[in-house]
């Protein structure tokens, strides 16, 4: 691993949503059912806005195999055909846990402090270049450990969440693994230099505090 890489890797290390005080709380079996709740209606938001950025990295990309690459991502969330795919499986999490789908897909009750955090994400997306767009979702290095330790208290602290609810994480475990592992691969290739490693950092100490913040609306909000 070359400096750069254990520089990227740090970030995330420090700041990622996996120290956040809801976080650790959830994990600990600490949540009510209204917050729980209120987490998967606001982290739809989330959801149904990755889809949206990863279309806007998208249209940067000036190769047939890097847009196939990126498409991938795109079919992750919003499946092949209707019934299908992340988004789907978000709001069967949302029905195990006694939300209303159409309640989740109105977006009424998403906190204001969540709908900034996301604007923030796709607008990064939109607006920065195709390095800090593809440096941003490398927080997602650290996704797969939290939705394994997500998956473990779901399962020991919250019974009453029907267990097919969880086919979100269990699914979303290899598909983070498998996107992390290219875009490190992409941002490694392009950042030579340092100004571009220096932006590449940056965007993802932006995106970490996107996570940060989301969170800090839903604990403020329920508590
Ligand atoms: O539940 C989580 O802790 C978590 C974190 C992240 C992340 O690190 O951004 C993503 C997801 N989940 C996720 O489900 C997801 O689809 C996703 C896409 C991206 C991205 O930036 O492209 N991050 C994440």
């Amino acid at each position: 691993m070359n400096s750069f890489e254990a520089e990227l890797r740090a970030v995330p290390e420090q700041r990622y949503h996996h120290l956040h005080p809801f976080n650790l709380r959830m994990h600990a079996g600490e949540l009510s059912r209204e917050e729980l709740r209120g987490w998967i209606l606001n982290r739809f938001h989330y959801q149904r806005n990755i889809p949206v950025k990863d279309a806007h990295i998208l249209a940067k990309f000036d190769t047939p195999a890097l847009r196939r690459m990126w498409l991938r991502r795109i079919q992750d969330h919003d499946g092949a055909a209707p019934g299908e795919g992340g988004i789907e499986r978000w709001l069967r999490l949302g029905e195990a846990a006694g939300l209303d789908r159409d309640e989740l897909l109105s977006g009424e009750g998403v906190l204001p402090g969540v709908r900034l955090a996301v604007d923030g994400y796709v607008n990064l997306c939109r607006n920065g270049t195709l390095l800090e767009a593809v440096a941003a979702s490398l927080t997602e290095l650290f996704a797969p450990d939290i939705m394994r330790t997500r998956i473990a208290a779901f399962e020991k602290h919250y019974p009453w969440i029907d267990a097919e609810g969880l086919r979100y994480f269990q699914i979303r475990v290899h598909q983070g693994s498998q996107d992390s592992g290219e875009a490190l691969a992409l941002v490694l290739d392009w950042a030579r230099g340092r100004g571009d490693q220096e932006r590449a950092v940056a965007a993802l100490r932006f995106k970490c505090e996107v996570l940060w913040a989301l969170l800090d609306a839903v604990d403020g909000a329920y508590r």
